[in-house]
């Protein structure tokens, strides 16, 4: 089979630009969400091109012709997880005749934990193919039996998420009890510091959070740009021996958790500066101080981080990867595959994955699957600053996130040529 693949090389070593990212998939997607439940009172601006967003966008309108009276359809989130739960929880207090469904791999994402707290709450709903995955069938009119759902958080924040984003427009509202840890929490708090943009009190005690029926005021959300877009550009700082970056209207006081890549690459000498209108990333030069990094607040920065340390040459120990193996991909595996081909090892041990990177001899020239997974291609891409030539499968994959990545990294001086890849 014959499948289009990208060749990059970047002899510059050097850049100093600025990159204008798209806005936050996840805030934009929460936004519209919002949007829609508020019938308009809700402006967005800055939305983002990601096409995960793109598609819950259409997928609202289409929605929004479709009555509880009406006959049955089918809509496809594709690959977006946030669009899939959002939209469950969504169609389901509406009542809407729907079964949403998505790609192969978004059939494999669980679902469940969502579902059994929708039924809990008086949802009509059920599973079209396989118990506890997509697609899922919305079947009927809601009527509310409870305001208290227990949800097990270690799985996905998203169920949450797509919980709060709709308690106040239930009679009741929801009182969710997080069962054990919970894993992705900066996104919950992403949820809630929205929803209180719009007007939307909660409370949140120990484990229990609670938003009561509320109406939403009017207001206007404007989507900062995608921090964790931002991770693949604090990668080219890392490995570029000359590097000043701005990337505008990035702020410190960020809703997004995966601002902490400046906290994470401050360790691997990239320095980042505050400013008005942005931010500018340096490479300083210095080397790696830290050699523990735990990603279960920041689980999508874990394959720029990772991918980078190892081509830096730089062992290190991670923590925080257990939800990767239910992304679009199994990102460990895929982690695991692709650093072979740079004789590096990322082995695990009680739940700690050890990169061993040190002293490996890196081929000239290195292909890399992408696993219709965004965040492998952008993650493995950087490495053209220290690898002859680099092959990125795939490519038209970064349209989930980052639809202009490839652009971006032209103008940053990475030389691209499409190349026909001859797969087995
Ligand atoms: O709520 C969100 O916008 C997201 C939450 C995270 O998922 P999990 O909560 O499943 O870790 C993250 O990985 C995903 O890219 C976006
Ligand atoms: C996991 C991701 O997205 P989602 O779960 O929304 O598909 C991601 O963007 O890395």
């Amino acid at each position: 089979m014959n499948s289009q693949a990208i060749a990059l090389s970047n002899l510059n070593n050097s850049f100093h630009g600025t990159i204008q990212l798209t806005g936050s998939k996840s805030e934009s997607n929460r936004a519209l969400i919002l949007q829609a439940l508020s019938d308009g009172l809700i402006e967005v601006k800055n939305l983002s091109s990601a096409a995960d967003t793109v598609t819950l966008n259409n997928l609202l309108k289409e929605l929004s012709g479709v009555n509880s009276a009406g006959e049955s359809t089918e809509i496809s989130v594709g690959p977006a997880g946030t669009a899939m739960r959002f939209l469950t929880a969504y169609a389901a207090v509406k009542g809407t005749k729907v079964t949403i469904t998505g790609s192969e791999r978004m059939k494999q994402r669980p679902i469940g934990i969502l579902v059994n707290s929708l039924l809990d709450l008086g949802a009509k709903i059920s599973y079209s193919e396989t118990a506890g995955f997509p697609p899922v069938k919305i079947t009927g009119n809601f009527n509310q039996k409870t305001a208290k759902v227990k949800v097990k958080g270690s799985i996905s924040s998203q169920y949450i998420t797509a919980l709060l984003l709709v308690a106040p427009t239930l009679s009741k509202g929801i009182t969710i009890e997080i069962e054990g840890d919970l894993t992705s929490k900066p996104y919950v708090e992403m949820t809630l510091a929205m929803m209180g943009q719009c007007g939307i009190n909660h409370t949140w005690h120990d484990n229990q959070v609670k938003i009561g029926a509320q109406t939403f005021k009017p207001s206007t959300i404007t989507v900062e740009p995608d921090w964790s877009a931002a991770s693949y550009w604090y990668s080219v700082a890392a490995l570029c021996n000359d590097a000043t970056i701005k990337l505008p209207f990035l702020k410190k006081d960020s809703l997004q958790g995966d601002n902490r890549i400046a906290e994470i690459m401050s360790h691997l000498g990239v320095e980042t500066t505050y400013e008005e209108d942005g931010i500018t990333i340096v490479n300083t030069g210095k080397k790696l101080d830290q050699t523990d990094f735990d990603f279960k607040e920041c689980p999508d920065l874990a394959q720029t981080v990772i991918a980078c340390c190892a081509a830096l040459g730089y062992n290190a120990t991670f923590t925080g990867l257990e939800t990767l193996k239910i992304k679009e991909t199994d990102r460990v595996a895929a982690l695991q595959n692709e650093l072979a081909k740079l004789n590096v090892t990322l082995t695990e041990n009680n739940g700690s994955y050890f990169l061993d990177s040190e002293g490996k001899q890196i081929p000239d020239e290195v292909s890399f699957s992408t696993y219709e997974d965004h965040r492998m291609a952008m993650a493995f891409a950087p490495l053209a600053l220290v690898i002859n030539k680099v092959i990125i499968e795939d490519p038209e994959v970064v349209e989930k996130s980052y639809p202009h990545f490839w652009e971006d990294m032209k103008k940053a001086g990475f030389e691209i040529k499409t190349s026909e890849l001859a797969k087995s």
